[in-house]
């Protein structure tokens, strides 16, 4: 053994043992705000779609979260959940509050400006108006499939128009897990 092995040797020697190194499989802070976003989404009573939205501030900080759902007062069990019907006042659209929408109104800081909203689907041209007046700066969204309707077309004509910056999230893994049992498997049983 020459001079520098015997040195390498003994550095390695006085490293204290069973040092644990980080764990590499957390989810990045994308992830988690639109994992947040679905995971607010599940409280949707909507049977057909459910959506959900969360807004964060420039500290990564989670400001407000939503879902598409009844206004405050109005019953999940007398107001209407159906799309077609021969009279709009018999289906959820009149009704019902969007993700967005929600998300901002509930947000637990003074206000909303410069932040980002994760939200599900692209927002409709109504919930544009309200991320835009809320000072919202940009938008992250998972699926834009009514792209072509025009309530889509009008928002996104708005953004444009006002600078507010939007992209595609891509995930990484098409499911996140949540498992009670994670933290302790005995607190599962009965
Ligand atoms: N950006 C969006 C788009 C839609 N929603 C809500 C509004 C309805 O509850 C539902 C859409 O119903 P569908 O026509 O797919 O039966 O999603 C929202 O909250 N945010
Ligand atoms: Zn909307």
């Amino acid at each position: 053994m020459d001079l520098a092995e015997k040195a390498a040797a003994m550095s390695l020697e006085s490293k204290p043992k069973n040092v644990q190194t980080k764990r590499e499989d957390y989810i990045d802070w994308k992830e988690y705000f639109m994992a947040t976003a679905f995971l607010a989404a599940k409280r949707s009573k909507d049977p057909s779609s459910q959506v959900g939205a969360c807004v964060v501030n420039k500290d990564n900080k989670i400001v407000g979260t939503g879902y598409n759902g009844m206004p405050i007062g109005c019953s999940d069990e007398e107001f209407p959940w159906g799309k077609y019907t021969e009279s709009p006042l018999d289906s959820k659209y009149l009704y019902v509050c969007h993700a967005e929408m929600n998300a901002i109104l509930n947000k637990n800081a003074a206000d909303v400006k410069d932040c980002t909203i994760y939200v599900g689907l692209f927002p409709c041209n109504e919930c544009a108006k309200i991320i835009i007046q809320s000072g919202i700066k940009e938008v992250v969204y998972l699926s834009d499939k009514h792209a072509h309707k025009p309530e889509t077309i009008a928002s996104k004509r708005m953004f444009d128009a006002v600078g507010i910056k939007y992209w595609q999230y891509k995930p990484k893994n098409q499911r996140i897990v949540i498992d009670f049992s994670d933290i302790d498997w005995n607190a599962m049983s009965p």
